[in-house]
């Protein structure tokens, strides 16, 4: 496949090296900091899941420069989404489907609205993964999963394509047959972890050593579950039991990637999960009180630099 990694940052850059490892055709389709960071640097991934060097990055400053791309892999945050919207019509344009990796919901519409239905393909990324000073990418999950599904009918055919072009990588792919449910699913749960863990300013061990501060994560991931229903997707008590247990389970250092932008004084996305729920509870007349709680105390480390 030819797959152009539009936001070639962490997660970006690691799957896009994933597949040119497995014989793909990539395109780092970079502003120019980046682009003389990869020329400098050259693009590497730390990996718990082996490490690798992208022999040759293929890197790109304009669409102009590339013919024929099947696939936009879209993974810049949320803040990011509206600057990349040129870029964006001008691959669909040539014939591109986009697929979206963002964190959130909100994207989605923005993207159907910008780029017609038939463009945009529902996904999600789970994945702990961060850029060093040189640029590289430091992978430390034992996960590195990508999830994606047709959000029209006319996208089956790119959808097994990819799939295939998953499985032949080194990392985790599934087609989904109901993409959305899996979106709300992972909004559900991020929403909850990068909440609590970034208002707090600690890793989900330290929530998890004060009952009353854990029961909040519980308190969100149940508003969100009332948002996904007032949406008409179907999660139920038993999966935002499942979302708490998996809070429970993990180690006592991990954290969201939020908090960790939180910790490097990066800028938030706090205003497109939390600040994009409030909207969506909004249009359906729902009152989310934790989430607002926690938008709020988020704020105003949204664009905080330390
Ligand atoms: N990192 C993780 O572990 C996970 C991240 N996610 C989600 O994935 C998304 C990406 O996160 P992450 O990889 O961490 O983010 P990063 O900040 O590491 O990477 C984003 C990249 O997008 C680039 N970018 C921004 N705007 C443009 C533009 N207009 N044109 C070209 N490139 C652009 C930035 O480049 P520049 O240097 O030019 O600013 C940057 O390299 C987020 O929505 C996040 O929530 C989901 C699961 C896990
Ligand atoms: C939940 C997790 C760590 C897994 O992908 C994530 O998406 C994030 O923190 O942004």
């Amino acid at each position: 496949m030819k797959i152009v990694v539009l936001g070639a940052g962490a997660l970006g850059a690691y799957f896009g090296a994933r597949w040119q490892e497995a014989g793909h055709e990539v395109i780092n389709l970079v502003r120019e900091g980046r682009a003389e960071q990869i020329e400098k640097n050259g693009l590497k991934l730390h990996s718990e899941m082996g490490n690798y060097e992208v022999p040759d990055p293929v890197i790109a400053r304009s669409p102009e420069e590339i013919e024929s791309p099947d696939l936009v892999f879209l993974a810049v945050k949320g803040y990011h989404l509206h600057g990349t919207l040129d870029w964006l019509k001008a691959l669909v344009n040539k014939g591109a489907k986009v697929y979206p990796v963002l964190n959130g919901m909100e994207h989605i519409s923005i993207l159907q609205k910008e780029l017609g239905e038939e463009a945009v393909i529902g996904g999600l990324s789970y994945i702990i993964a961060t850029l060093d000073e040189a640029g590289h990418v430091v992978h430390t999950s034992p996960f590195h999963d990508l999830v994606f599904g047709p959000l029209h009918t006319s996208q089956q055919a790119i959808c097994e394509e990819l799939a295939l072009a998953c499985n032949q990588a080194n990392l985790n792919g599934t087609l989904s047959t109901n993409i959305l449910e899996d979106m709300w699913k992972k909004y559900m749960f991020i929403t909850a972890f990068s909440g609590i863990t970034t208002a707090v300013n600690q890793p989900i061990g330290v929530v998890r050593s004060y009952p009353q501060t854990f029961r909040i994560a519980e308190r969100i991931l149940t508003e969100m579950k009332q948002l996904a229903n007032a949406h008409h997707i179907d999660l139920t008590d038993e999966q935002v039991q499942q979302a708490f247990e998996r809070l429970r389970g993990f180690d006592h250092e991990m954290t969201s990637s939020m908090h960790q932008d939180r910790r490097k004084g990066l800028p938030l996305e706090v205003e497109h999960l939390h600040g994009g729920a409030l909207r969506l509870g909004s249009e359906v007349g729902l009152s989310m009180p934790y989430i607002e709680t926690i938008h709020a105390m988020i704020k105003p480390y949204e664009e905080y630099q330390q």
